[in-house]
């Protein structure tokens, strides 16, 4: 059989939510949730990829939004007094992952799917209260090797990146740096409504956040004993157990295994082989539900040769077009 090109604008695959297929990258070139520089990157090398092309050849309208386009952020990270208790950075955290919110709130409300490329975690506080606001009905799929679910009295690291779940779902809210109260006015998320797919490492405090609030975690463990497709099946029935809410996927690049996400912040052996990780949007594609995505701590600067940051980068495309119904062509 020939193989089909990607020109045709109609698919099997139907995006209930956005049948037009028109999306908004919004660029999160942001690392203030972490320690490391270069995951700022991630954004120019993905769209020096050619991922908007791709993702017109798949048949998508494609708009890009630059929310943090006046942040100063080699400035900003140099305020040494932007600190509280453990937490690192968190003025700068939550002014940018604000900015976030609003471009995404503005995708959304534009009709279109909002694909945002980090960047570290921390602007999954944005993504995720962008897609909350627009539809409280929205859950998550958080597909990563880390929970990133500590709070302010947890984190040992103090990097807002392993934090974001926490905050968007208003745990530990006494702690909370005062600067993050704008999200008092957005929906939390509630935790039947999130899902972990990917988990490796994990903090003994997250561990106990995990278990108290009965939230579905899957690791590597899971992954093996039942394999792919079927915990994706498990997460899904979980989180969308009617099927007809919006799923928005939050994808940290570090859920794959290094052997083929080598540039990025925390890496963590034993993840996901690139199918494994592939599979998991091509199924949500699949369901006609994906609402949003984010695909993050890609690090080109940490890349030990050159092969590290190509092979890191192509993967986080290739996650934005199976996402975006590459391959149910
Ligand atoms: N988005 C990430 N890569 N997060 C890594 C978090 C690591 C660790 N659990 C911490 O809180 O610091
Ligand atoms: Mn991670
Ligand atoms: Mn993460």
């Amino acid at each position: 059989m020939p193989i089909k090109e990607f020109t045709d604008t109609e698919t099997r695959v139907n995006f209930k939510f956005h049948p037009d297929k028109k999306t908004t990258l919004v660029l999160a070139p942001f690392s203030g949730g972490q320690g490391k520089s270069g995951v700022e990157d991630g954004p120019e090398h993905m769209l020096k990829a050619g991922l908007q092309k791709e993702l017109e050849l798949l048949g998508w309208d494609v708009a890009i939004s630059e929310p943090l386009k006046d942040l100063d952020l080699d400035k900003e990270k140099k305020n040494a007094k932007d600190v509280f208790g453990k937490c690192k950075r968190p003025a700068l955290v939550s002014d940018s992952a604000q900015k976030i919110y609003k471009g995404v709130r503005e995708a959304i409300q534009n009709k279109t799917l909002p694909l945002t490329i980090g960047g570290d975690h921390s602007i999954g506080i944005g993504t995720l209260a962008g897609s909350l606001a627009e539809n409280p009905e929205t859950c998550v799929l958080w597909i990563d090797a880390h929970a990133d679910i500590n709070t302010p009295s947890t984190t040992d690291s103090g990097n807002l990146h392993g934090c974001p779940v926490s905050f968007v779902m208003g745990l530990d809210r006494a702690a909370w740096p005062p600067q993050f109260s704008w999200l008092d006015s957005v929906t939390t998320l509630h935790p039947s409504k999130i899902a972990y797919i990917g988990l490796r490492d994990v903090d003994v405090g997250e561990r106990k956040i995990l278990r108290d609030h009965g939230i579905a975690a899957f690791s590597m463990y899971h992954v093996d004993k039942y394999g792919i497709a079927k915990v994706v099946e498990m997460a899904l029935a979980k989180v969308n157990p009617s099927g007809t809410n919006p799923v928005h996927v939050s994808y940290d690049v570090d859920a794959i295994d290094p052997l083929y996400t080598p540039a990025t912040g925390t890496p963590v052996r034993g993840g996901l082989t690139l199918r494994e990780g592939l599979f998991i949007v091509e199924a949500v594609a699949e369901t006609g539900n994906l609402s949003a995505l984010d695909v993050v701590e890609t690090n080109p600067a940490l890349a030990l040769q050159d092969t590290h940051a190509l092979d890191t980068v192509s993967a986080g495309c290739a996650i934005a077009r199976c996402a975006l119904g590459e391959t149910l062509l």
